[in-house]
């Protein structure tokens, strides 16, 4: 299912050991976003499966998922919609606590950001232990939408979140992975 990748594009990321906790292998995009080339080619992979099926809107986790999502939207001619950590969208919201590899935190997203049943991929640079993914696909299913997909640029399959968001019926999507953590 996950789309082939060039070395190109996986060389494109930097890996900074240690940030934002001893232990993590932090795998920074910015390196990725600021080569020309390999955000195109990001943008257009992530593109890729969904291309030719309706996609109403793409649903961006704040805040690397932001960045590829405005221009997955963009590209799809979808709306799209930001997930956001709490406390920063002005208007009503339906909110989640959620973990991820490094801490816990708590997302929201507009209540009427989706009309209902809308056909809503989620787009963010990283899956590692699928604690955002998760919160996000029940976040925007609380508020009637029909996640057809979760696209991501990088997995990390030894901490086990594309499987879990599988196992929520929801297709996952990545273009490169990293082994260890
Ligand atoms: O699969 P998980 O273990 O849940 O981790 C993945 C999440 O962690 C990172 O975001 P982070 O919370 O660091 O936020 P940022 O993009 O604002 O830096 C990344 O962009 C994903 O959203
Ligand atoms: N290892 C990692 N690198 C970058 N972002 C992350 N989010 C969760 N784990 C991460």
């Amino acid at each position: 299912m996950n789309a082939p990748y060039s070395n190109d594009l996986k060389q494109s990321i930097r890996t900074i050991p240690d940030y934002p906790k001893p232990g993590i292998l932090f795998r920074d995009i910015t390196t990725l976003l600021g080569d020309a080339r390999a955000f195109r080619r990001a943008v257009d992979e992530l593109v890729q499966p969904v291309a030719g099926t309706k996609i109403d809107k793409v649903a961006g986790i704040e805040a690397r998922g932001f960045i590829l999502g405005g221009a997955v939207a963009h590209q799809l001619s979808a709306g799209f919609v930001p997930i956001r950590k709490k406390g920063k969208l002005p208007h009503k919201t339906a909110s989640i606590a959620y973990s991820l590899e490094y801490g816990v935190d708590e997302m929201e997203v507009h209540s009427d950001a989706i009309h209902a049943g809308e056909r809503v991929i989620i787009i963010d640079d990283l899956i590692a232990t699928g604690g955002t993914a998760e919160g996000a696909v029940k976040l925007l299913k609380s508020i009637g939408a029909n996640v057809v997909a979760a696209c991501f640029v990088i997995d990390l399959p030894d901490l086990g979140g594309a499987k879990k968001i599988e196992a929520l019926g929801v297709p996952v999507r990545t273009l490169m992975t990293f082994d260890g953590h």
